[in-house]
């Protein structure tokens, strides 16, 4: 699985690919399990999963505020090659860091929790498996402090 790190302070997320070896030690082919990236269908499949997702955020009344004025297509290009990054694709994240792109909106965890879920939902209409969907929990949880404007309750 690949090992997703984020700076907690910049929100920069770096996706370390397990990275399938294509040959074994001795130079012969192995059987590979493929990426994440490329279970899903790779760029175009995770482009079609970003533009439903992105309907279904400005069709939700408290979430639409928040993307006034926003260039949409440059947001989704954005979205697109950091989830592509974070399934272990080969495209570089070029946007900003998380905490900066978020930064004076206000965002509230339930906010949060809610655009968090209708990823979600889409990624399982669309057929990814509970594994990546696992993964992509994970991934979710670790850069929420880099988003949400309020502190986050942890239970100890
Ligand atoms: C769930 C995790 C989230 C991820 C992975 C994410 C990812 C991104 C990315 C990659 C960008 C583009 C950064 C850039 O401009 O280079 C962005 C911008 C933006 N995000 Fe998020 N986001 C998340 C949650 C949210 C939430 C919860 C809201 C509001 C409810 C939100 C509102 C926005 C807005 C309005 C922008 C545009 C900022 C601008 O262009 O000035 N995001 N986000």
């Amino acid at each position: 699985m690949p090992r997703v790190v984020t700076a907690p302070s910049s929100g920069v997320i770096r996706t370390l690919p397990a990275g399938p070896a294509t040959h074994g030690p001795l130079g012969g082919s192995v059987t590979t399990t493929p990426s994440f990236y490329d279970q899903v269908g790779g760029a175009s499949a995770v482009g079609d999963v970003v533009d439903l997702f992105y309907v279904r955020v400005l069709d939700d009344a408290d979430l639409k505020p928040y993307f006034a004025g926003v260039d949409m297509p440059r947001l989704k290009r954005h979205m697109v090659v950091l989830l592509c990054s974070v399934l272990g694709g080969p495209e570089p994240y070029e946007g900003r860091d998380l905490a900066e792109a978020h930064r004076g909106m206000g965002i509230t965890h339930q906010h949060y929790a809610k655009v968090g879920e209708i990823l979600l939902s889409v990624m399982r209409e669309a057929g990814v498996s509970e594994e990546i969907q696992r993964h992509v929990v994970l991934t979710l949880d670790k850069v929420e402090s880099s988003i949400v404007a309020e502190p986050i309750e942890t239970a100890d």
